[in-house]
């Protein structure tokens, strides 16, 4: 829908702001109550057969246009050599899932049950989410085509046929993909064939967001919003940006409680607001929401008068808790002849015969995506000395008492994690293709990422005015666990290249360069170098409000009646994997607690 006149005049039941992961999950499970009308309003537009979107080796072209990208930065990041860092976000029907690099994962086990000190009594575990996992998840199950891979078959105990999203293994991989597999499982990395099963630890081939039988990416538009999309209780107004939220006194179920009655939008340079009858869900992700909440009055009341916005709602963690996943490359040149995803920036000859094989079926090189994942324990990776060492440098922080309630909260549960050895600290991600490329090259790449930072970021709006970027300070590796953790986790990618039979196809090390040779030099290297998985997650965060805490575990933001959020800003406590399927389970749910009560 593009007409905002049009959307303004009709009365919806709930009015969802943001059309991504979060938003459209639960609009689209809510509209299927046909008595509901449900409006969504999306900054950006809807991308039908956009082919920067929808072919998977197109990975990364939209980041960074207008068209696609909010292209948000952070302010100088002191921890990371002084350096401001573009953040992408999808700005899109779909959101941040129709940019993203389409790695379709779950976190362990104790990391969704760890959810539970912050939302205690609601399901906001791994039993309680694991069914929303599979609603919103359509795993195509053929294997046949993994002449190289060892995977686990589907099983329908962990694995939904029938959700919206598609979830497939690639059909084509790299020459480096099997010589990698070997060389990290003899650096000791076993593999993980059900890394879905509330066990992350180990090497995996993980599925992609990628629907099979097309060979394009499955993403919230496609999968939650064009199939529904004649739905007459459902519309999306696209181009269209909320500035903040409309509230009603008089709606006021008691003297003290805030009433969202609808949002004020801008549309073609003109303001308009719709309404609400029941309630409004701020979707608009981990930098926005808070921003909207800010421009509300609802927030840390002296940064809101700071601004002059009158607080309504002194709520002081909104926007605080910022959590994210750095990542620090290592990158090798090949020798002649090894095709990677490379061949398509430096070969004319298959990117022709590639392209017609895409065109015939959608399989081949543009249908395939990066999808080797070792997730690590520390043990994995670092001997018992380093272990001990990191465990007592994570302890001087857990000794800090200036760390607010729910920040210790988090950091004893961390603190159990790193004691237990049983939730992986990073991750090492294995690129077929070059981060920084130069002609005629093909290259690998070994990410490596520190998965349970003890940093926090946080995001303020700077004045009144709602298209004023917020404030973002990500808070990157101001705390030294976080580079040790890289640290350690760099040098051990760095031996898996040193393995046959990867070794022998590599032809020389690209990054670090070569004389970056000791710990002093690669935690330089790895501040200059780190950069954002794109993960950000918790600045609205469900918890207590007690300790902090903005969402009750109904996601309902304290000290209002109808307000909920519902997007990687809830997250109560990091979780160590890609974000996306989560987010979707976390829409799915929510729209069940919903139509419980409505
Ligand atoms: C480059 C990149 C790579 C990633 N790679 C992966 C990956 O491989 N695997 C994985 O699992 N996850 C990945 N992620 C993360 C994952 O995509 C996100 O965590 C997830 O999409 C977040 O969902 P969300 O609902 O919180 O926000 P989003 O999906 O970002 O949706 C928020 C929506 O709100 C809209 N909006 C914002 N403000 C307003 C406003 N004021 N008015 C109206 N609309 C507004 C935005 O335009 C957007 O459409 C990646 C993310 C990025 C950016």
């Amino acid at each position: 829908m593009t007409d905002a006149r049009a959307f303004a005049a009709i009365d919806y039941d709930y009015l969802i702001i943001g059309a991504g992961a979060g938003g459209l999950a639960v609009a689209t499970r809510l509209s299927e109550k046909e008595e509901l009308k449900i409006g969504i309003i999306e900054a950006g537009t809807l991308h039908e057969a956009d082919p920067i979107i929808d072919i998977p080796a197109n990975v990364g072209k939209a980041s960074g246009n207008p068209l696609y990208d909010w292209s948000f930065e952070t302010i100088p990041q002191p921890g990371a050599a002084g350096r401001s860092i573009t953040l992408p976000r999808g700005k899109m029907v779909g959101g941040s899932t129709g940019i993203n690099n389409m790695a379709w994962t779950r976190a362990s086990r104790p990391e969704y049950d760890a959810w539970e000190l912050f939302g205690p009594n609601s399901g906001w575990n791994w039993e309680g989410l694991l069914p929303y996992m599979k609603q919103s998840t359509n795993v195509f199950p053929d294997q046949t085509n993994l002449p190289i891979v060892n995977v686990k078959l589907f099983d329908p105990k962990f694995e939904g046929l029938t959700g919206p999203v598609s979830a497939s293994f690639n059909s084509w991989y790299s020459d480096v993909f099997p010589a990698y597999l070997s060389a990290a499982n003899s650096s000791g990395i076993s593999p993980n064939f059900g890394s879905d099963e509330g066990t992350t630890t180990g090497l995996s081939n993980c599925r992609s967001n990628v629907e099979r039988s097309t060979g394009t990416r499955s993403y919230a538009a496609p999968a939650y919003y064009c199939s529904h999309a004649s739905r007459p209780n459902f519309h999306v107004l696209v181009n269209s940006q909320v500035c903040t939220l409309s509230k009603s006194p008089t709606r006021a179920s008691s003297s003290n409680s805030y009433t969202a009655t609808g949002v004020e939008f801008f549309s073609n340079n003109i303001t308009y607001t719709a309404q609400a009858k029941k309630e409004v869900i701020l979707a608009a992700g981990t930098i926005q929401s808070p921003q909207i909440l800010e421009l509300s009055g609802i927030g840390n009341s002296s940064i809101l008068q700071s601004v002059g916005i009158e607080p309504l709602i002194d709520l002081p963690q909104v926007g605080e808790n910022m959590q994210d996943h750095l990542f620090a490359p290592a990158q090798y040149r090949l020798k002649p002849g090894i095709t990677t995803f490379d061949a398509l920036r430096i070969n004319e000859t298959v990117t022709a015969e590639q392209a017609a094989i895409y065109a015939q079926n959608g399989s081949g090189m543009l249908s395939g995506t990066d999808t080797a994942l070792s997730f690590l324990p520390l043990d994995h990776y670092a001997d018992s000395k380093t272990v001990d060492s990191l465990k007592h440098t994570f302890d001087a922080i857990l000794g800090n008492n200036s760390s607010s309630t729910f920040r210790r909260t988090q950091y004893e549960v961390q603190r159990d994690w790193l004691q237990q050895g049983h939730v992986p600290q990073s991750e090492i991600i294995m690129w077929s293709r070059g981060a920084a490329p130069l002609a005629n090259e093909s290259y690998i790449t070994l990410l490596s990422g520190v998965l349970h930072p003890a940093s926090r970021g946080s995001v303020h709006i700077k004045s009144k005015d709602p298209l004023d970027r917020p404030t973002i300070d990500a808070g990157w590796l101001m705390i030294d666990f976080d580079v040790l953790i890289i640290l350690q986790t760099l040098k051990f990618a760095m031996k898996i290249a040193t393995r046959e039979p990867l070794a022998s196809m590599i032809d020389g090390l690209v990054i670090p360069l070569p004389d970056v040779h000791n710990d002093t030099a690669l935690i330089n290297f790895i501040r200059e170098n780190a950069a954002s998985a794109s993960h950000l997650m918790g600045t609205v965060a469900m918890a207590p409000r007690g300790i902090g805490g903005v969402l009750d575990n109904s996601l309902t933001v304290y000290g209002t009646t109808n307000l909920r959020v519902c997007d990687a800003s809830t997250l109560p406590n990091g979780i160590g994997t890609h974000l996306q399927s989560t987010i979707y389970a976390i829409g799915e749910k929510l729209a069940d607690i919903i139509k419980e009560h409505d």
